[in-house]
């Protein structure tokens, strides 16, 4: 699933200005180009200032590159982070913030599709850890905040 697709529009509107907000108006995509799947729509929406990697001929290319996709990383986790308030508003008692089974499965299926992807396994192993304990304690001071 495309995550533009499953976003809601404020979403689509947070990950757009996250990733292109200092860009200027005239480089931001079309709107739907954050609505298709795959990077030849994101590299061709942002033809004129975002290559894809193949087609980077300069560091300045790298550079915009990364920094574009680094900003997108964090909107991302603005929202996975969203989902961990949801989950402390949700769960009835403080000792379901922090779920083993679950954790394991989180982290096996960012394994299993760093794997897919061809992305080094190891270095996706230690980040899911760091950001699945990290969420536990994001979401268990959610949790109190929401009933103190
Ligand atoms: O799935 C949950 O129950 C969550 O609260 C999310 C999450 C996660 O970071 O993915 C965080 C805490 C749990 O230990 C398991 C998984």
């Amino acid at each position: 699933m495309h995550r533009a697709a499953a976003a809601s529009p404020g979403v689509q509107g947070q990950l757009r200005s996250a990733a292109y907000g200092d860009m200027g108006a005239k480089s931001q995509p079309a709107a739907h180009c954050l609505d298709r799947p795959g990077w030849d729509d994101y590299a061709g929406c942002m033809s004129d200032t975002i290559k894809s990697p193949d087609d980077c001929e300069t560091m300045i290319d790298v550079r915009a590159g990364v920094d574009a996709l680094d900003r997108e990383l964090i909107a991302l986790l603005e929202t996975r982070f969203g989902y961990m308030r949801a989950a402390a508003r949700i769960k009835p008692d403080r000792g379901h913030v922090r779920d083993e089974p679950r954790k394991a499965q989180v982290i096996a299926q960012a394994k299993a599709a760093a794997f897919e992807a061809g992305v080094p396994v190891g270095l996706v192993a230690d980040f899911w850890e760091r950001l699945v304990e990290a969420s536990i304690a994001y979401e268990g001071e959610h949790w109190d905040l929401l009933r103190r």
